[in-house]
């Protein structure tokens, strides 16, 4: 190509970007404050490697409401609770759609699964199914027996590994125990030798969680300057694979003996009826669902369910392990509550008061989800005298809600269960300072099953065990550092010794 042809090519797209840049930012005068975009990249380049936190700064000068231009989308950053009452809970149904990301059109069969859908009639036939189907409390109570089995096998490990002196990888531990659970309750079985489930899932979820620059600077899509697509390609293959293995199986099994009953269907199984009998509870799947429809679902419920509980554990032995005096008053309170019995039960967990002030205190602190999953605006709103356009994608970052001295007093930096003892402070109803399960319409549909893996596999790990870090290392020495991604785990394994308290 002449230069002269390649000068005018370049000329006209840089007077494109310009005209765009201009014009949005002219035509939304209206929008809330925040920091004066760059042509083409928008503010692309203030987000670092942490997001929440490179956030959290901005909206320190540009306040809870906060409009940022990423490339060429446009996105309101929420950042105190009473925002967040107004976005997911006032206008709820406004901002209840999902943007359309390049993650989710590969990982997700062209967004068919619930997480990334767009607020409609698929998305709500969607999450009915999977709530009435596996999310209910007496779907889920009916695995009861299953995961005492897998914290039997646990704790069983743990002892080993006591009486051996080992250091234990906790953050591998708390995933296999999880990954295990999870799988008996979608597959009928855990251990697969020709994959592994939690890898992938990990690897999913961080490509995810990363601001890939083809979805806001469309025109550089093409280019793959991050490696995202090439990743995104590759895992979906691999996800792929597992399914249709898993799928084929249950299909053949079905096929060569009688279907199994109700009863003793596991998750496969009834996406699989749903095709084969006409469902008037779900009518509306029934119609739709094929084989990527399931296999989307299906991706939703495992990485919903593995990657979330694993992290919040993670975060919550850390604690514990960095502060031996909540450690020990947690002890106390099993020590009472449950004594000697040989595991602590399901139905023990409702009267441990000072472990669920541990668990809220962490989703303070340590967000699995810091910034929630983006929401989209399905119209034009007036908000606070501000215009939020329709199609604002609204990031929720709800990391920097428990930093928030008005909120949490000045000693919002201190670890200290205790200040959940004299106020009704919830993540389950209608409060907004503690959203770590997301609230309105796109809250969390497994948050039960996941609270319940949570408490079984931490109050376990505490009532039996005492644990010690590796090298003689203090207490105080724990790296607390995390891994930004869709969750966002700690940067490196906690790694620690436990001594068997008989
Ligand atoms: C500790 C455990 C868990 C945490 C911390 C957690 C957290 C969250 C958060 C923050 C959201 C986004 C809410 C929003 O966008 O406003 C979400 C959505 C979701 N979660 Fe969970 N979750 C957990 C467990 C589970 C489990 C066990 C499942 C399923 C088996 C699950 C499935 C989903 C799905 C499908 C969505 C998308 C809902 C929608 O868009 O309609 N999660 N979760």
């Amino acid at each position: 190509m002449y230069p002269t042809t390649v000068a005018v090519i370049l000329l006209v797209l840089t007077g494109i970007f310009f005209w765009r840049w201009w014009s949005t930012h002219l035509r939304h005068k209206n929008l809330p404050p925040g920091p004066v975009p760059l042509p083409v990249i928008g503010s692309l380049h203030l987000l670092g490697s942490l997001p929440h936190r490179s956030l959290h700064k901005l909206s320190q000068k540009y306040g809870p409401i906060m409009s940022v231009r990423l490339g060429s989308v446009q996105f309101v950053i929420v950042s105190s609770p009473d925002a967040a009452k107004l976005f997911l809970g006032t206008h709820d149904i406004v901002f209840a759609s999902r943007p359309q990301i390049q993650a989710a059109k590969y990982l997700s069969y062209d967004n068919k699964g619930m997480t990334f859908s767009e607020y409609g009639p698929y998305w709500r036939s969607v999450r009915k199914f999977c709530t009435v189907e596996l999310l209910s409390a007496t779907k889920v109570n009916g695995f009861a027996g299953m995961r005492r089995e897998e914290i039997g096998l646990m704790v069983e490990e743990m002892k080993a590994a006591a009486k051996a002196r080992k250091v234990v990888n906790l953050s591998e531990t708390v995933s296999w125990v999880i990954e295990g659970m999870v799988c008996r309750m979608l597959f009928g079985k855990k251990k697969d030798e020709r994959f592994v489930f939690k890898t992938v899932i990990d690897k999913s979820m961080e490509a995810t969680g990363i601001f890939n620059l083809a979805d806001y600077v469309p025109m550089l899509a093409p280019f793959d300057l991050q490696g995202l697509t090439k990743r995104f390609k590759s895992l979906s293959k691999e996800l792929d694979e597992m399914f249709e293995i898993l799928i084929d199986e249950h299909e053949k099994r079905n096929q060569a003996s009688e279907s199994p009953n109700r009863d003793q269907m596991d998750f496969i199984d009834i996406l699989l009826s749903l095709k084969q009998e006409y469902s008037y509870t779900h009518d509306n799947l029934s119609y739709t669902i094929d084989r990527s429809n399931m296999k989307a679902i299906l991706l939703d419920m495992v990485a919903g369910a593995i990657d979330t509980a694993k992290t919040s554990i993670e975060w919550i032995l850390s604690v514990l392990i960095k502060h031996p005096r909540v450690m020990k008053e947690l002890q106390k309170e099993l020590k009472t509550m449950v004594g000697d019995k040989v595991m602590v039960e399901e139905s023990d967990l409702t009267r441990l008061r000072y472990l669920h002030m541990v668990v809220k205190e962490t989703f303070r602190l340590y967000p699995v989800a810091p910034l929630l999953v983006p929401h989209q605006s399905m119209e034009d709103i007036a908000i606070n005298g501000y215009t939020i356009p329709k199609k604002t994608r609204v990031l929720v970052n709800y990391w920097a809600f428990g930093r928030d001295p008005k909120v949490w007093s000045d000693n919002w930096d201190e670890f200290l269960p205790e200040r959940f003892l004299d106020n009704e402070i919830d993540f389950r109803g209608h409060d907004f300072k503690l959203i770590q399960f997301g609230i309105g319409r796109r809250g969390c549909p497994g948050m039960n099953l996941g609270l319940l893996n949570i408490g079984l596999v931490v109050s376990n790990m505490v009532h039996w065990f005492d644990w010690e870090l590796p090298n003689g290392m203090s207490p105080t020495d724990l790296d607390m550092k995390e891994k930004f991604g869709l969750t966002t785990p700690r940067e490196k394994p906690l790694l620690a010794i436990p001594t068997y308290l008989v």
